[in-house]
C-alpha cells in the first residue's frame, strides 16, 4: 500500500516540530515537506503533497490554505483564529474544488474534544457556566481556539434547552474582570509561564457545582489526533470542524 504523503507547514514551532515527528514516525505516511515562514508554498504541489497539516498563525493561515485548496491538496488545520467570515470563505474555496477536504480542529487532543462533548451535555442542566483557560506566555491569541469553541458549544445546548442568561448583578467592574463574552458565556485567560494547555469549565446549580477540567501536559497530547485527521481528510471533502465528527463517541 502506498504512504499517504504528507507536509507540515509550521515545521520549525512548537506543535509544528513535534508533528514532523509524529509523521515521520507513522508507518502509513512519508513526510514529503516540512516548512517554516518565508518558504515556497509551490514546494507542496512540487513534491505531490496530498494532505497539508497547518500550524502556523491566525495571521498566516488563510493565505495557506488558499494556496492548498486552489491546488486540491487536503489539510489538516490546528492554527487558531476562525471566525464565522473566515470559515464562509474557505467553504466557498471548496465549493470550487470539489473533492478537496479541510479538517480545523479547534484542539486534537481527546481528553479537551471529551470536555468539550462533557461540557456540551451538562450545560443545560446547569444555571451558571463559565470558561477558564490557561496557557503558556507565548500564545499569541486569546481566549484560545478551544475556550471560545467550548463557548460555542456551552450557549447553543443552553438556547436549545430553553436556559435564561445566567444570573451576575455585577454593576461596576474594571474592563475585563468578568472575562471576555463568547455567545454570553464568560471566558477566562490566564497565560502563566509552566503552563501548556489546560481549560475548566465551571457549572453551579442551586447547592452544587461541577467542575470539567482538562490538562495537555506536552504537545505529544495532539499528535493522536492530527494523524487520525490526515487519515480521514483524504476522504472527507469539504470543511469538517471539529476532530469529533472522525471519533465514535456516543
Ligand atoms: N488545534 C490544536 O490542538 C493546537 C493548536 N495550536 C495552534 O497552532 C498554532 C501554532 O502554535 P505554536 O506551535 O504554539 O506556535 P509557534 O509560534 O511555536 O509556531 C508557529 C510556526 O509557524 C511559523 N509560520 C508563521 N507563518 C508561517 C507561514 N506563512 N508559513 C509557514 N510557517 C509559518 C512560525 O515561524 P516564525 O516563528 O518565523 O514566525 C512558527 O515557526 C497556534 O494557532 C496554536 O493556537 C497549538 C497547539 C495545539
Ligand atoms: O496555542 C496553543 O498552545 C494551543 N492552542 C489551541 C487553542 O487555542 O485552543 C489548542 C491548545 O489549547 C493549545
Amino acid at each position: 500500500m502506498s504512504k499517504l504523503r504528507v507536509a507540515v507547514l509550521g515545521a520549525k514551532g512548537r506543535i509544528g516540530s513535534e508533528a514532523v515527528r509524529a509523521v515521520e514516525a507513522a508507518d502509513d505516511m512519508e513526510l514529503v515537506a516540512a516548512l517554516g515562514r518565508g518558504d515556497r508554498l509551490e514546494t507542496l504541489a512540487d513534491t505531490g503533497a496530498q494532505v497539508v497539516v497547518e500550524l502556523t498563525t491566525p495571521a498566516s493561515v488563510m493565505d495557506n490554505l488558499d494556496f492548498c485548496v486552489r491546488h486540491g491538496i487536503h489539510a489538516v488545520v490546528g492554527t487558531t483564529g476562525w471566525t464565522d467570515e473566515r470559515l464562509a470563505r474557505l467553504d466557498t474555496w471548496l465549493s470550487a474544488s470539489p473533492g478537496t477536504g479541510v479538517l480545523i480542529a479547534p484542539n486534537f487532543s481527546i481528553g479537551a474534544v471529551l470536555t468539550m462533548a462533557f461540557a456540551q451535555t451538562a450545560a443545560r442542566y446547569f444555571e451558571s457556566v463559565e470558561v477558564i483557560e490557561l496557557h503558556h506566555p507565548n500564545k499569541v491569541d486569546a481566549p484560545s481556539g478551544t475556550a471560545a469553541r467550548t463557548a460555542q458549544l456551552i450557549a447553543a445546548a443552553r438556547a436549545e434547552a430553553g436556559r435564561a442568561p445566567q444570573p451576575d448583578a455585577t454593576t461596576t467592574a474594571l474592563d475585563g474582570a468578568r472575562g471576555a463574552d463568547v455567545d454570553g458565556i464568560p471566558v477566562h485567560s490566564v497565560r502563566l509561564r509552566g503552563l501548556l494547555a489546560h481549560q475548566e469549565v465551571l457549572l453551579g446549580g442551586e447547592g452544587e457545582t461541577l467542575t470539567i477540567r482538562h490538562d495537555s501536559l506536552h504537545h505529544s497530547s495532539f499528535m493522536p489526533g492530527i494523524l487520525l485527521g490526515t487519515r480521514r481528510v483524504v476522504t472527507t471533502p469539504g470543511l469538517t470542524f471539529g476532530l469529533e465528527h472522525f471519533l465514535d463517541l456516543n
